[in-house]
């Protein structure tokens, strides 16, 4: 994780930007004089980060240093998510969406669309191929932004999005329409269906963007031509509903009530957080909400997450600023394991068996062999097989090779090296035995069986009787 701290309006606060212990932001709050001079309350409140960016900072920046490199990592394939945390009005949804009025302001939403299909362009020996999906957490409900079937205002109006887990655990949406995008132009259509989409659902009671947690995902998959080998990734980029707390926002009715949601939810996002960045804890509970769900593997599983936390400094807001930052140190503490996610596509190994199989039934009719040896992997599965051939009592079972003549010919080659084994050791024995015979006078001497231990190590059986003459000589 790292964290990233975005700033605004005027100066309650100083940043130090010392290189070797990397930048920190100072807040400093004097003392009430109300409450007298002699009070213990600190009056500076230090914080450091991976990266502080001013006011002055533009859309491009934040773009080249934050989105950039979780960019580049979904395209190796790693998952990635950027989240964007700070209280209302502090610049989460300018940063991540963009400004409406200049083309320079556009947000990491669409410069990240941009920048994978320029990659995209320039890596021809990949294919890759992009969804999009976009979600709204609304009163911890789930709300589908693509859908075209949206007939009027209000959040009711959208395909409600339901959480489904699968016997291994993994978070499935239901509802959730994920539709493919080709080109940067799709993309950016798809994100403009969702913003429309999410004004739509706004009335003027609630004005869903402050009170609302929006996540976009790209799902990328990967695939060199001819491989078998996919790696499928996900970029969720992320802005949460407004931080602010309950008791400052003076709100009552249906407000209060989302209000009271969206405390909830970023409360239980920071249960999550602690939980995580505590060393052996068993249990993070996930499940307490419906964001947390679906950030699950970004939190703490597989995903390099990147957090930016806008901070609104004016003196009015250095409680909910400091909160803010306290937040987002917490959060710099987990450590997440990302690891490539590469998987076999299903159909190609389906029908790359196939093709083995038809080459194999081939060679075996037009009596041509096939040139390529068998592999080491494949000569371990043969000795496996034959050996449990060997070992079966049962002496109807038969072994199945299929139709690679390889493959026979490997066995038959096994076999005859046991089967001379066999008869040398078979004869010795004999003539030991009657070697015994003779020397002892003995009419009935016992008898002696060659067998195998493993496939490899041939071993001689006496029989009690034997074995009880060879005692007494
Ligand atoms: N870096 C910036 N440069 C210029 N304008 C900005 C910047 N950040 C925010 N603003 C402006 O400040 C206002 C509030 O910003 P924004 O809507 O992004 O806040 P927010 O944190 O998403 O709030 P909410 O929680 O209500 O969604 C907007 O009008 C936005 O255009």
């Amino acid at each position: 994780h790292c964290v990233q701290v975005l700033l605004c309006r005027s100066k309650v606060y100083s940043v130090d930007n010392e290189q070797q212990t990397g930048p920190s932001l100072e807040f400093v709050v004097p003392k009430d004089l109300a409450q007298g001079f002699i009070n213990n309350k600190k009056e500076s409140y230090r914080f450091r980060f991976q990266k502080i960016f001013d006011q002055s900072t533009k859309q491009e920046e934040i773009f080249e240093n934050i989105a950039k490199p979780v960019a580049h990592s979904v395209l190796t394939g790693y998952n990635g998510t950027i989240f964007a945390y700070g209280q209302t009005g502090s610049g989460k949804t300018f940063t991540i969406t963009g400004g409406a009025e200049r083309y320079n302001d556009r947000g990491l939403v669409p410069r990240i669309l941009s920048y994978l299909y320029e990659c995209f362009s320039l890596e021809t020996t990949m294919v890759y191929t992009t969804h999009v999906s976009y979600l709204e957490i609304y009163n911890d409900s789930g709300y589908d932004l693509l859908s075209s079937r949206q007939k009027g205002s209000g959040f009711e109006n959208l395909p409600k999005v339901v959480i489904m887990e699968d016997p291994e655990q993994n978070i499935h949406l239901k509802n959730l329409s994920l539709l493919q995008s080709v080109n940067e132009e799709e993309a950016l259509n798809l994100l403009f269906l969702g913003e429309t989409n999410r004004m739509i659902a706004e009335t003027p009671m609630n004005q869903a963007s402050t009170r609302s947690h929006c996540i976009f995902t790209v799902h990328l998959c990967r695939r060199e031509p001819g491989s078998a080998t996919v790696h499928r990734s996900k970029l969720h980029l992320v802005d949460l509903a407004g931080s602010d707390r309950v008791s400052k926002t003076g709100l009552n009715g249906q407000l209060l009530t989302e209000a009271k949601y969206i405390n909830v939810s970023l409360h239980y996002l920071e249960q999550v957080i602690i939980a995580l960045s505590e060393k052996n804890r068993s249990h993070i509970p996930y499940r307490n909400s419906m964001l947390t769900s679906v950030l699950r593997d970004s939190l703490g599983g597989n995903c390099m997450t990147t957090m930016i936390a806008t901070v609104a400094v004016e003196r009015r807001n250095i409680d909910e600023s400091i909160s803010t930052c306290r937040f987002a140190q917490r959060v710099s503490l987990i450590n997440n394991e990302a690891v490539v996610n590469e998987e076999l596509d299903p159909l190609i190994a389906h029908l790359k068996r196939e093709i083995q199989c038809l080459k194999a039934e081939l060679s075996m009719v037009t009596g041509v062999q096939r040139e390529e040896q068998l592999t080491e992997d494949e000569k371990l599965k043969l000795e496996e097989l034959l050996k449990a051939f060997l070992d079966d009592p049962n002496p109807e079972v038969s072994l199945n090779l299929g139709p690679d003549m390889r493959k026979i010919q490997h066995c038959y080659s096994r076999l005859k090296v046991q089967t001379i084994c066999w008869i040398i050791l078979t004869s010795y024995a004999n003539s030991f035995l009657s070697h015994l015979k003779s020397s002892t006078n003995k009419q009935s001497i016992g008898s002696c069986n060659p067998y195998f231990k493993n496939d490899s190590l041939l071993l001689l059986h006496f029989s009690d009787h034997a074995t009880s003459i060879l005692l007494q000589c």
